[in-house]
């Protein structure tokens, strides 16, 4: 039923155009009829402004009004309910969000959405929003016929990267080539290089009076995989106040999917213009922040492209998660990175791996320090395996302890990876989901925020409370968490997150006495959705040498 009336509308649109075109022609001759030369250069201005407003006029008048209607009611979605405003266009429902100040907050509207509509809403003219675990499942396996949405993944920094490419077979080639490096295996070998970092965080505490975790937490997951990637560790640890001039760069890089969002065109106009036409000097002279955006994404593509050329030169022993990608692999006809592919994921890795292990960190140390009780039960059970506060501790040793396990699963629960919307686009042959018939072209998306805050499966959800993951049976808590995504694109960085979370914050309960500093506001730490959670503010704390 709904292909037929699509069938119908296709030929009825056929006709109107063609109408459009004999009526433009004729309307092209008649302009041709006139003498430009009769013409003053002020009629010439005039009857281009009258041209420019008959056309704007035109669109907003018959062309918008009638495409609303026809999004409303004959479009192949117009059966899936939702909020109508969001048919006009995507982008004036952008900028509906940016000028009612809720942008990034897109989670929390769709959240409303699906508790008045169900659980399929369409939130855009092509898009759907989706509630329902089994239809996540569907989609995030790893055998998926929905390929990731190029037209949502394309922020500049990320392009040629892993995170970007839609096509299945290229990016099942391009992670086999980075996964051997991030399996539990190859993870294990990292634990002395994960311990040294920690110990370098953990004995900087002491020399300072009021520390700032959020950021100190993601310069220390920044030196460990920047030491892994390419063998150069960028010493985020060492500055003063964890706060680097590319870690300031890195948030004014977050941020700036907030512009992205609502111009893309002219911000990768002026992306790829400061990157090619301008010295850094004269960028950092517009926008420092976009000066420091460029140098970092410089100093990760510098770094990967050095160990390339040693590669090149015979020099093949390094420690580097881009070795595969050097070279090509015949046997799976996968052909050596290019520069910008090799650049692009050096940029990928270090920036997935620090936000979100940062993000998590912060997230756990304040619900801790928020709940003194579940601390204290953590506590003693690090004890267990630490005797004194300083001790090291194997994650082998971690592994096996049941409430740090569950404390750092509610707080994955809380941090969401990517809260959302992880759009994917319907196959070619369009899908029936939850009663309607999504046609090609139609995009689905999806919140890990919404799953992992579902009152039916995480009872008080916004509660903290590890107890939770201790019941008898959990299979079904499992089955809505996903902070690490699932199926063919899930994080390939898992193994190594879960390592540097389990070191840290054991290592980290276990030797020190955190209070919230003077001035901390839980609002702090709200968020939004800018493809990561972003927060408003830091995570900032005392500490105290605890004695037994
Ligand atoms: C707590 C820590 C982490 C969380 C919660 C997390 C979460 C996620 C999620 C949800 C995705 C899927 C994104 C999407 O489909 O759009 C993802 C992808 C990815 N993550 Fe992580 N991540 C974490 C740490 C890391 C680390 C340490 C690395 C280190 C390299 C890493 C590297 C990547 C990469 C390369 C991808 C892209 C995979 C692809 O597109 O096929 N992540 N991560």
């Amino acid at each position: 039923m709904a292909s037929s009336i699509y069938n119908t509308l296709q030929h009825n649109l056929t006709d109107l155009t063609s109408l459009i075109q004999h009526t433009s022609t004729k309307l092209l001759e008649d302009v041709r009829s006139i003498n430009i030369q009769d013409l003053s250069a002020l009629e010439i201005l005039k009857y281009a402004a009258l041209g420019w407003l008959g056309y704007n006029a035109a669109y907003l008048v018959l062309y918008v009004p009638l495409r609303f209607v026809y999004r409303a009611y004959i479009h192949p979605l117009s059966k899936v309910p939702g909020p109508k405003f969001t048919l006009i266009s995507v982008h004036f429902t952008r900028m509906y969000f940016a000028l009612s100040g809720k942008q990034g907050y897109y989670p929390f509207e769709v959240e409303k959405w699906h508790k008045k509509y169900g659980p399929i809403v369409r939130t855009s003219p092509d898009i759907v929003h989706i509630n329902d675990i089994e239809v996540y499942n569907q989609i995030f396996k790893v055998a998926t016929k929905y390929p990731k949405s190029g037209t949502l993944y394309q922020h500049p920094s990320t392009r040629h990267s892993l995170l970007d490419i839609t096509d299945f077979h290229e990016a099942h080639l391009r992670r086999n080539a980075l996964q051997p490096y991030f399996s539990k295996q190859a993870v294990r070998k990292l634990e002395s290089l994960i311990q040294s970092k920690v110990s370098k965080l953990l004995n900087r505490f002491p020399e300072m009076e009021v520390i700032d975790l959020s950021r100190a937490f993601r310069c220390l997951a920044c030196d460990v995989i920047t030491t892994y990637s390419y063998e150069q560790c960028f010493e985020a640890l060492e500055h003063p106040t964890f706060r680097p001039d590319w870690l300031q760069a890195f948030e004014a890089m977050m941020q700036s999917t907030v512009v992205f969002d609502l111009f893309p065109a002219p911000f990768k106009f002026f992306g790829w213009l400061f990157e090619n036409f301008l010295s850094r000097e004269q960028v950092r002279k517009i926008s420092s922040n976009m000066a420091a955006i460029l140098d970092f994404q410089d100093t990760c593509r510098q770094a990967a492209f050095r160990q390339k050329a040693r590669w090149d030169a015979g020099d093949t022993e390094m420690v580097t998660i881009f070795k595969q990608l050097f070279q090509d692999d015949p046997k799976k006809g996968r052909p050596a990175a290019t520069k910008a592919e090799l650049g692009a994921d050096a940029l990928l890795t270090v920036s997935a791996g620090m936000d979100t292990t940062g993000h998590t960190l912060t997230l756990a140390t304040f619900y801790l320090v928020k709940n003194p009780d579940i601390q204290k039960r953590l506590l003693d059970e690090l004890k267990t395996v630490m005797k004194n506060p300083t001790d090291e501790v194997t994650n082998d040793a971690l592994e096996h302890l049941p409430y740090l396990q569950a404390c750092l699963k509610e707080s994955l629960r809380f941090s969401h990876g990517v809260p959302g919307p992880l759009p994917r686009d319907v196959p070619t042959n369009g899908a029936n989901i939850l009663g309607y018939y999504l046609p090609p072209g139609t995009i689905t998306s999806n919140s890990h925020y919404i799953y992992h805050t579902n009152p039916a499966i995480f009872p008080d959800p916004l509660k903290f409370n590890p107890d939770r993951w201790l019941a008898q049976d959990t299979r079904e808590q499992e089955k809505y968490w996903m902070p690490f995504s699932r199926g063919a694109r899930i994080c390939i960085g898992m193994n190594l997150a879960w390592a540097e979370l389990e070191l840290t914050l054991a290592r980290l309960i276990r030797r020190y006495d955190i209070s919230f500093a003077d001035g901390f506001r839980e609002e702090n730490l709200r968020w939004r959705a800018l493809f990561v959670p972003v927060t408003d503010g830091q995570l900032t704390v005392t500490m105290k040498e605890r004695e037994d």
